[in-house]
């Protein structure tokens, strides 16, 4: 058996366009430009070239980019004295801190700082209660992602047995969380958990999001699962080259999965157009205008 392929990458391109279609809408007939603002603390690389991508695919939807690279030195202080003014800005409907921060600056401070209706990553804890007591939320935009391929390539989701492997507050948690709303059982693992293998092995729908290339094999899974891959894991070739893999054994797993997600191409670049349509729809209730269709699930 060869799994189907789940194309992220096409997925993405589509979810874009319908978010490109509903920002000419706001443009029209309401003279609204959604806005999304975007703070890098710092010079990492990878994180330099996810941010790029992000402000890229924002314009090209024809929104607003803000963009403030600040240097790893920033102090926390002058980090919450930004997000205040993106706070209070009537043009910036959305705005991401890009993750993991510095060690001088505690991240949960930062996150609660951001205007709940204004965080498009849906990290801050009303956020997040939000989602977990069933109400009207940003929903985390990978998980989005995620739940969106489920929904297209995973059949009726109701009473399938999900196993969330990892219990990120970014990814693992919320995805536990959509899963369940979607009537899935659903078993989170983590470092803790005893005998993964077996485990794994009753799942319906696998989720990984551990950081670990190639952990899950294609062994332990059940025959027809349906894979979701979201590690994104850079390793040497040895000849001074990376190749970007995942968390999942493609090359076992595609023969025991109905259907998978390849890295790079699968959950990656679903998760930025999730951003970019949660952004559509934190301007929308911003300004109390009728919420798009099909930007959120
Ligand atoms: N495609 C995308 O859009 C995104 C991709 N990523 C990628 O996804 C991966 C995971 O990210 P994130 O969720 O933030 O990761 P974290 O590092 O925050 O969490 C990893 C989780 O995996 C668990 N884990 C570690 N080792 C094992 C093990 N041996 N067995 C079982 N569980 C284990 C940890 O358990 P414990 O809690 O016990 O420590 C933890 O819960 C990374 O590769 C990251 O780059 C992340 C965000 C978005
Ligand atoms: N506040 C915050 N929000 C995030 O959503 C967030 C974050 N911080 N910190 C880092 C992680 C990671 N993340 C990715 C997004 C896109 C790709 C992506 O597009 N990947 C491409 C490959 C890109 C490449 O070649 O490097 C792919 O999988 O095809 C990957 C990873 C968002 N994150």
């Amino acid at each position: 058996m060869t799994a189907q392929l789940i194309d992220g990458k096409a997925f993405a391109a589509t979810l874009r366009e319908k978010v490109a279609d509903h920002v000419a809408h706001l443009k029209r007939t309401h003279g609204v430009t959604p806005g999304l603002a975007v703070v890098l603390v710092g010079d990492d690389p990878a994180s330099q070239v996810y941010v790029r991508s992000k402000q890229t695919q924002t314009l090209v939807a024809g929104m607003h980019s803000y963009e403030y690279t600040l240097p790893s030195e920033t102090s926390e202080t002058d980090l919450l004295g930004l997000i205040r003014e993106l706070n209070a800005d009537p043009d910036v409907h959305g705005i991401l801190v890009q993750l993991p921060l510095s060690d001088h600056i505690d991240e949960a401070s930062v996150i609660e700082s951001i205007d709940p209706a204004k965080d498009v990553d849906g990290f801050h804890p009303v956020n997040v209660g939000r989602l977990a007591t069933g109400q009207t939320t940003l929903v985390p935009c990978t998980p989005m992602g995620c739940l969106m391929m489920l929904r297209e390539y995973g059949g009726r989701l109701t009473g399938q047995h999900a196993v969330v492997i990892g219990r990120s507050n970014i990814v693992g948690k919320p995805m536990a969380q959509l899963l369940l709303r979607e009537n899935c059982t659903v078993t989170v693992a983590h470092s803790k958990t005893v005998d993964l293998a077996s485990l794994v092995n009753r799942a319906d729908i696998v989720v990984a999001t551990v950081g670990r290339p190639h952990f899950v094999q294609g062994e332990w899974l059940k025959t027809g699962a349906t894979v979701i891959d979201v590690g994104i894991n850079r390793i040497d070739q040895g000849d001074d080259t990376t190749r970007l893999v995942g968390d999942v054994d493609f090359d076992t797993a595609k023969d025991i999965a109905c259907a998978i997600t390849p890295v790079p191409g699968g959950v990656g670049p679903m998760t930025i157009a999730c951003l970019l349509a949660n952004t559509v729809t934190a301007c929308c209730r911003q300004l109390t205008l009728p919420e798009p269709v099909g930007l959120t699930v």
